[in-house]
């Protein structure tokens, strides 16, 4: 069994000379919760339509559950909601399911009462989607892709227009299905931190290119504030740091730099302990920074690009 549910591999999209992606490669892991993270118009929309097979790519390739070829097999496997999917305003929830049964071929009833379940929107009853709220339609959209019992399930920008209850309500019911079927999701948003609480890696979209990919932890450990350190003796700072300076809460980084995790009110001190002891230090910052800045430091560098 693979280990990646999709691949990409230097997969571009091109109108006339404008890369909307640029040499993209993506790995998506089985079982994660991939946030594609994109300012407006950074790509992220062409590329679901490439993964889903709605547009053509212009170079490289797609590999979908392990496998390259015969792709539109393969995504049969994949439940997508690209936009708005066409509701009928005049039904209610469980006939709108009924309708996208019967299109899909899908044999067992069941799964209606099953989906409206799962999506939460068993009460809704003799009500129609005309008078439904925009998180109702969400989810309604949600169920619709997930009538197939996809095991890749593709989202593009779901929690847009979306209130924090809203926003809520569909983070839990993302998690559940991770765990309960064993679904695998790619999430897009232009707003890192909603997906903060949700995804469990990243890929960071700017220009057609996939900039970086990142897991949670390593996010976390990116945005954690820290005082940087770099001196011209590793061994000797740290045994300063401990033993005269009590610091025990730190890292050393292969670049040769320490991260400190503590003490981020005293940074004067501990340049005082270490020039007293006859340590030179090249650099002593207090860094880390929310989510927000660090996509945008991580876009800034590329903005002239
Ligand atoms: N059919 C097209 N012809 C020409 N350019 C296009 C076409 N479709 C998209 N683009 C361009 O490709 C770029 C990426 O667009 P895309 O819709 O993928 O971005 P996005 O990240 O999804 O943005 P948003 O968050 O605004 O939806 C944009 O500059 C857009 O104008």
């Amino acid at each position: 069994m693979t280990k990646f549910i999709c691949e990409t591999k230097n997969l571009s999209k091109k109108y006339k000379d404008f890369y909307a992606l640029k040499n993209v490669n993506l790995t998506i892991p089985k079982g994660e919760i991939y946030g594609l993270v994109g300012e407006n118009g950074a790509g992220k929309t062409t590329l679901i339509r490439l993964l889903t097979g709605l547009n053509f790519k212009s170079e490289g390739e797609i590999i979908l559950f392990g496998h390259k070829d015969n792709l539109q097999h393969e995504r049969s496997k994949i439940g997508c909601t690209i936009e708005m999917p066409a509701l009928y305003k005049d039904m209610t929830a469980s006939q709108n399911l009924e309708v996208q049964r019967i299109q899909r071929g899908i044999p067992n009833k069941k799964c209606i009462t099953d989906t409206l379940e799962l999506i939460g929107l068993s009460n809704a009853g003799k009500k129609r989607v005309a008078n439904f709220s925009l998180g109702m339609k969400q989810r309604l959209a949600l169920g619709v892709a997930l009538l197939g019992e996809p095991e890749f399930l593709i989202l593009d920008e779901p929690v847009n227009g979306l209130d924090p209850t809203g926003i809520i309500e569909l983070r839990e019911l993302l998690k559940k299905l991770v765990k309960e079927r064993e679904v695998t999701i790619l999430i897009s948003s232009h707003i890192l931190s909603e997906l903060h609480q949700l995804a469990t890696c990243y890929g960071f979209l700017h220009k057609g290119e996939l900039l970086k990919q990142i897991s949670t932890e390593e996010l976390n450990e990116e945005c954690k504030r820290h005082i940087c350190l770099r001196t011209d003796n590793i061994q000797k700072t740290t045994l300063l740091l401990e033993q005269k300076g009590n610091i025990n809460n730190y890292s050393v980084y292969p670049d040769n730099s320490i991260r400190i995790y503590e003490c981020l009110d005293n940074v004067r001190m501990i340049s005082k302990l270490l020039s007293s002891n006859g340590v030179i230090i090249d650099e002593i910052s207090v860094q880390g920074e929310n989510l927000e800045t660090y996509f945008e430091n991580l876009i800034g560098g590329r903005k002239n690009v």
